[in-house]
């Protein structure tokens, strides 16, 4: 069975600007995500992406404008093993609000659609960006 991990994509208005916000991980490869993690057992994704939101940026659900009919699932393999990541788009409804990392993460930024999409790397997460930023420029 795949591993399965819930998360959200942050973003921030600053003036004319829209923001991703990314998390370097503290272990491994040090990768970039959006906040995310593991499915605990008999939880749903929602809930895990929430907690996880929580755990690694200290974002509330209060803190947040969540779109929940926007959402977007990856898949890959991890180790030779598939996993498959749910995440929703979500907006930090204060801009000013700075994150607070858990010690699973050592850096954060703030980044715009290109330099995000260059950060994390993977074509799939690059595609979702991509995604997100057209529904976002939609909502203006
Ligand atoms: N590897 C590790 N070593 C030590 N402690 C760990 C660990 N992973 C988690 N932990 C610890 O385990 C505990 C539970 O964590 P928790 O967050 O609850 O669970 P998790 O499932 O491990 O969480 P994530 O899904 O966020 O894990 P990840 O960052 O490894 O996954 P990702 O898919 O981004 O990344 C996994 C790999 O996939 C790669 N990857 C990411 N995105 C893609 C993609 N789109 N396509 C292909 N490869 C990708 C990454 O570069 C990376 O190599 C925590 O204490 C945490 O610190």
């Amino acid at each position: 069975m795949a591993k399965r991990a819930a998360g959200l994509v942050i973003f921030r208005r600053i003036g004319e600007q829209i923001q991703y916000l990314l998390l370097r991980a503290s272990y491994g490869d040090f990768h970039w995500s959006s906040p995310k993690g593991h499915v605990d057992p008999g939880e749903d994704d929602f809930t895990t992406a929430l907690r996880e939101t929580k755990e690694e940026a200290g974002y509330s659900e209060e803190d947040l404008i969540i779109y929940h009919d926007k959402k977007k699932v990856l898949n890959y393999k991890v180790n030779d093993k598939p996993k498959v990541v749910i995440y929703w788009l979500a907006q930090l409804k204060d801009p000013n609000k700075e994150p607070m990392l858990s010690d699973e993460h050592v850096e954060m930024k703030w980044l715009s659609k290109d330099d995000a999409k260059r950060t994390v790397g993977y074509k799939d997460n690059q595609d979702m960006i991509d995604e997100f930023h057209e529904i976002i420029l939609k909502l203006q």
